[in-house]
Formats: C-alpha cells, sequence, structure tokens
C-alpha cells in the first residue's frame, strides 16, 4: 500500500512515520510540511534518522498526492482535513485523519464545539475507534480517528455503558495528559518552568473531548448520555489516565461489572484488563497501543470507578490510525503495533 503523512513534521505525524517504517505492507510515499518544504524528516526529528532519505513537500499539490497514494494519514490541525478530504472525493484513495474533522455523526455538533463551519458535512466517514467500530471501519473511505483523551475514557466507560450497568448522565471523566497532547508548537503553557513540578486542570466544562464521549456512550448504551470532562496537564511527555466515575443501577453487583468487562473485551489484544481493584499506569503503556484498563466498585456511594492508561501518541492517535488501516485493508490489525511497552 502506498502511503503519505499530510502533517508530517508535527508530533502525531512523527510517530505515523515511527510505525508505519516497521510496516511490512506499508509504504510511505509523501510526507507533508508547509513551514519546512524541501527539509529533510530527520533533520527536524533526528530520531527518524536512518530511517526515512525523504524530503517534505507542500501539500499545495493534494491531486498528485492523492493519485499516488492508495491511503493518506492526515496530521493537520483541525479544519484543514475536510478540504483534503473533499478535493479527493472522486478518488480511489481512502483517508484517516487524526483531528477531530470525521469525529461527529452530527456536523452541528462539530460547528458548536470546534467554532469552525464543517465544510463537508456529508463526507461518507466513520468513527475510528477500532474496538467498538470495527466493522465500520472496514470500508469506510473516511476514518475520523478517535481523539486521545476521548480514547481513554470511552474504552474505560463502553462496557458499563453496553451492559446497561450505569446511569450514563451521572458519569463524570477526571483525566490527565502529558504535554505531547498539546502539539509541537511552544505554548507558554507547554514551556519548562510552567510545566515542570506542576499540575493544572484546563477548559473545565467546555472542552473538545466532551462531546465526542457523549456521542459515543450515547451510542453504545442507547441511552441518553451527559458528561463532565475535566483535563488536567501534568509534567510529563507522554501518556493518559483518565478516572471515570459513574452512578451504578439499582442491583448492580461488582460480578456484573466484571462480567461486562470480560465480556467485551476477551478478544481485543490491545486492551489489557488489569481486573477490579488493578491500576494502571502510564508508563506501563508508554510507547505502544496498548489500553490498560482497571475497575473499581465503591460500595459505600454505590459508584463505579473506572481506570484507563493510554499513550496519547500511539492508542491516542498515529498507533489507532494504523490499527485502523490494518482493519480497512485487511491485514492482522497488529502488524507494526505489537511491541512491548517502554518502561521504565
Ligand atoms: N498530539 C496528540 O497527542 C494527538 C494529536 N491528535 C491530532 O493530530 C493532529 C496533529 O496534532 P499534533 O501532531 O499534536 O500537532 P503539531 O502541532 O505537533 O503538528 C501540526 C502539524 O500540522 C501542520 N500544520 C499546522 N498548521 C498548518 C496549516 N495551517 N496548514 C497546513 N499544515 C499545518 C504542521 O506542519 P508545518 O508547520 O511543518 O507546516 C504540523 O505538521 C491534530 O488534529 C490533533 O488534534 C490526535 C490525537 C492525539
Ligand atoms: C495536553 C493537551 O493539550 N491535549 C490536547 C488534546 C487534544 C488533541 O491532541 O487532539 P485530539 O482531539 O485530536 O485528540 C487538548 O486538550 O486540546
Amino acid at each position: 500500500m502506498k502511503v503519505s503523512v499530510l502533517g508530517a513534521t508535527g508530533y502525531a505525524g512523527a510517530e505515523l512515520l515511527r510505525i508505519l517504517y516497521q510496516h511490512p505492507q506499508a509504504d510511505v510515499v509523501h510526507i507533508t510540511s508547509e513551514s519546512h518544504t524541501g527539509e529533510s524528516i530527520d533533520s527536524l526529528y533526528p530520531h527518524l534518522r536512518g530511517f526515512y532519505d525523504m524530503k517534505l513537500e507542500s501539500m499545495q499539490d493534494i491531486r498528485a498526492i492523492g493519485e499516488d497514494s492508495d491511503f493518506i494519514f492526515i496530521g493537520l490541525p483541525h479544519g484543514h482535513a475536510m478540504e483534503v478530504a473533499r478535493a479527493l472525493a472522486d478518488l480511489p484513495v481512502r483517508i484517516i485523519d487524526l483531528g477531530a474533522d470525521f469525529r461527529f455523526d452530527d456536523t452541528a455538533v462539530y460547528e458548536a464545539w470546534y467554532h469552525v463551519k464543517h465544510t463537508y458535512a456529508d463526507a461518507p466517514r466513520v468513527y475510528g475507534l477500532a474496538e467498538l467500530y470495527r466493522d465500520a471501519v472496514r470500508s469506510a473511505k473516511i476514518i475520523g480517528n478517535a481523539g486521545c483523551f476521548t480514547t481513554a475514557s470511552i474504552l474505560a466507560l463502553a462496557p458499563l455503558a453496553k451492559s446497561h450497568l450505569i446511569d450514563t448522565k451521572s458519569i463524570i471523566v477526571d483525566a490527565k495528559s502529558g504535554v505531547t497532547g498539546a502539539g509541537r508548537s511552544p505554548k507558554l503553557a507547554n514551556h519548562f518552568p510552567e510545566l515542570y513540578d506542576n499540575f493544572r486542570a484546563y477548559n473545565v466544562a467546555h472542552h473538545r473531548h466532551t462531546p465526542e464521549i457523549e456521542q459515543a456512550i450515547a451510542e453504545i448504551a442507547d441511552e441518553e448520555t451527559l458528561i463532565n470532562f475535566t483535563p488536567h496537564l501534568v509534567p510529563m511527555g507522554r501518556g493518559i489516565l483518565a478516572t471515570c466515575y459513574a452512578d451504578l443501577k439499582e442491583g448492580v453487583t461488582p460480578e456484573l461489572i466484571d462480567a461486562a468487562y470480560e465480556k467485551l473485551y476477551d478478544k481485543e489484544f490491545f486492551i489489557r484488563l488489569l481486573g477490579r481493584g488493578g491500576y494502571p499506569s502510564t508508563k506501563e503503556v508508554r510507547g505502544s497501543n496498548f489500553c490498560d484498563i482497571a475497575w473499581h466498585v465503591d460500595e459505600r456511594t454505590h459508584r463505579v470507578v473506572a481506570l484507563s492508561a493510554i499513550d496519547n501518541l500511539v492508542k491516542g492517535a498515529a498507533g489507532q490510525a494504523v490499527q485502523n488501516f490494518n482493519i480497512a485493508c485487511g491485514f492482522d490489525e497488529k502488524t507494526a503495533l505489537d511491541v512491548a511497552p517502554m518502561y521504565p
């Protein structure tokens, strides 16, 4: 398969290149950047030295890139992928967007939370959270790869929602991310003296991942869903830990909860169940496509607390995109992804 990466100079794009190098059926043919056109990728990411002898191109002639690719991975800020996909609508090339443009069934929700007009509302797209939407991903023209906080949160909550064990209007997600989640461009909040030895919440009650989690949980449970989502920035490079709380329905026992997780994820390679009482940690999934999940039952408050850990750049972005690529191509889903986490 000839694949191209738009936005190869971003953290998500560079992580895609790292993973795709190990993919025996993927041949990277075009990598793009608008601000470093003509430069070699290893001058910007020395860790890729020796792996890619390629220069960055502009994506101005997107038709030529589209005609020369079977798949295009898009690692651009939201708002760009819809234009790219529209320009390539008549070509056979398939698209995996790591941004948010194709994650919503209802583009009015996207417009309300992202404050941009959606210019390709009728795009033939599917939501790319592999474990839960695998069948749709197989034949999709456009895959809207799930977001990072959302992947961790939805995977932790899905068994509870699917088995109707929780009140889906009582969910609280309290999540923490490493700073690579914010991308490579320097920002004051990510500056070392601001970040190091510090811990803070941001975008309380209005983070853009809120409607994405609500959409998936409402769909899985087929029940009205309302979520409080609070992200935090922690002074580490990679990793997300999501702590998800919900009220249990009457009569729900710890054993029913155990069974719900085992039933949904029994055959999922990339989901590792740590069981009731377990403690996932970001370091134990670092550099890998795994999502580690555990759950606790607070009998006193009659709530469940589900915990999940992912690497935001892998299962939260590039790894999940390659997993979706594998599904869409009919390859073994683990191709290029069955590596153990990097520990410590
Ligand atoms: N970082 C993460 O953990 C995750 C990121 N994502 C998503 O992946 C996408 C990329 O994120 P990330 O890699 O972190 O971001 P970065 O800020 O690190 O990279 C952004 C990329 O987009 C390019 N770019 C920026 N502005 C423009 C523009 N106006 N026109 C064309 N290209 C542009 C940059 O290229 P250049 O400046 O060289 O031209 C660069 O390659 C985003 O949509 C993000 O939401 C999804 C899940 C997790
Ligand atoms: C730490 C940090 O800033 N994280 C980003 C995560 C969003 C992201 O990277 O985008 P996706 O929607 O594509 O997952 C944020 O909170 O906006």
